[in-house]
């Protein structure tokens, strides 16, 4: 199997490393130099660190060609925040070769769906894939070298088309061993933690960004009344699933079943979440916790909610909230799924 990841920032390069260690054929792609400048002068080598596990591997390709970038792969990762998606989607619709898988990670709510209709226009009928959240949690120390503060215990993947899914996924499995097959990407789309986790705790702390104050996102910027307020977030998320027949866990049973953390409120959860403890607050405001969470997770969410007629005040809210502050209309700019059902089957 080849792998073509496109991104090399934090996740993009966790799973370079990881899968270059294990003898796979890895060509990175990144539109910026300055980001695969460094990598190219250390003569494409990078370097992994989790916990007690430290490696350098050397990349077959590091390029900002996207085209050269993809030439040979049998995969196609795409590990860049959501908003990007619809760029790329054009971009690589128009080169993308017959039996090449693309799979995004993650697709945030409703990733798939926005590549797959941008390739139904190329008349394109490649496999899409999307997982619910990234495999790693994870932070680029410098330009080659990523730090993993933890890996989840699995991942929910999913395809359109929908019955495609186990197969991609028990393939992808013989080189990354944590997909496991989920019904349709409703399914991934509707676990997005992301949109639980983030922009609520950004929001209440943009203070402490804007005036460059260092602290842990999870550990110091979710007080418990926060937590609080992010359990009602995750009951209209699991409202919303269930109008969809879907079963989902709630970010208490999330962090059980991902991260192997056992508590009984999910205040404490998170503070307990090892994964968690190192991972610092963005170091500026336009970050993708509020520019990916609230339009590409938070939006079409709401979106799904009205569909079935369901009430989401405290997602509408904080959608209302976060474009007061940001200045910006993220209910009409984000993304909106009207071509949903077409997909769920
Ligand atoms: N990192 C983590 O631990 C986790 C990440 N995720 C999700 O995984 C996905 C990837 O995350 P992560 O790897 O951390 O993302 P990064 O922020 O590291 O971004 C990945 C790459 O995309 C590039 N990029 C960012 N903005 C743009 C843009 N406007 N145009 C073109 N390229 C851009 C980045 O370049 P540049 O560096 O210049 O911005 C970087 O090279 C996201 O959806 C994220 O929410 C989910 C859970 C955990
Ligand atoms: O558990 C997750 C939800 O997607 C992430 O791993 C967690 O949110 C940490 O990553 P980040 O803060 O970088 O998104």
């Amino acid at each position: 199997m080849r792998f073509t990841i496109i991104g090399a920032g934090n996740g993009g390069l966790a799973f370079a490393a990881f899968l270059s260690k294990q003898g796979y054929n890895v060509n990175l792609f990144d539109k910026f130099t300055e980001i695969i400048e460094p990598i190219q002068t250390n003569n494409n080598k990078i370097e992994f660190n989790e916990d007690k596990e430290n490696y350098s591997v050397q990349l077959d390709v590091i390029t900002d060609n996207l085209n050269e970038s993809i030439q040979y792969a049998d995969f196609i990762f795409v590990v860049t925040p959501a908003f990007i998606h619809e760029t790329l989607a054009y971009e690589l619709a128009s080169i993308i070769k017959k039996k090449q898988i693309v799979i995004l990670h993650p697709g945030r709510t409703g990733g798939a769906i926005i590549f797959k209709n941008i390739f139904n226009k190329f008349n394109k009928n490649n496999i899409i894939g999307e997982t619910e959240t990234l495999l790693f949690s994870c932070r680029k120390i410098n330009g080659t070298k990523v730090k993993v503060y933890g890996k989840k215990n699995y991942v929910g993947l999913a395809t359109i088309p929908s019955d495609k899914s186990v197969e991609v996924t028990s393939s992808l499995n013989q080189a990354i061993p944590y997909f496991k097959p989920f019904e349709n990407i409703l399914e991934t789309s509707l676990n997005n933690m992301g949109a639980v986790f983030h922009p609520a705790p950004l929001i209440f702390n943009i203070n402490r960004i804007e005036n460059k104050e260092e602290f842990k996102f999870y550990l110091d910027g979710i007080t418990p009344l926060i937590s609080t307020y992010i359990e009602k977030i995750d009951q209209e998320r699991i409202k919303v699933a269930k109008a969809y027949n879907l079963e989902v866990p709630n970010a208490l049973e999330w962090l059980n079943t991902k991260y192997g953390v056992k508590s009984s409120n999910l205040y404490d959860s998170l503070q307990k979440n090892k994964s968690y403890s190192s991972i610092t607050a963005p170091s500026t405001v336009m970050t993708r916790y509020v520019l990916e969470d609230v339009p590409m997770s938070l939006v079409p969410i709401s979106h799904l909610a009205k569909e079935k007629k369901i009430e989401v005040p405290i997602i509408n809210s904080l959608i209302k909230f976060a474009s007061d502050i940001y200045n910006k209309d993220f209910y009409n700019e984000g993304r909106n799924l009207k071509d949903l059902s077409m997909y769920i089957d």
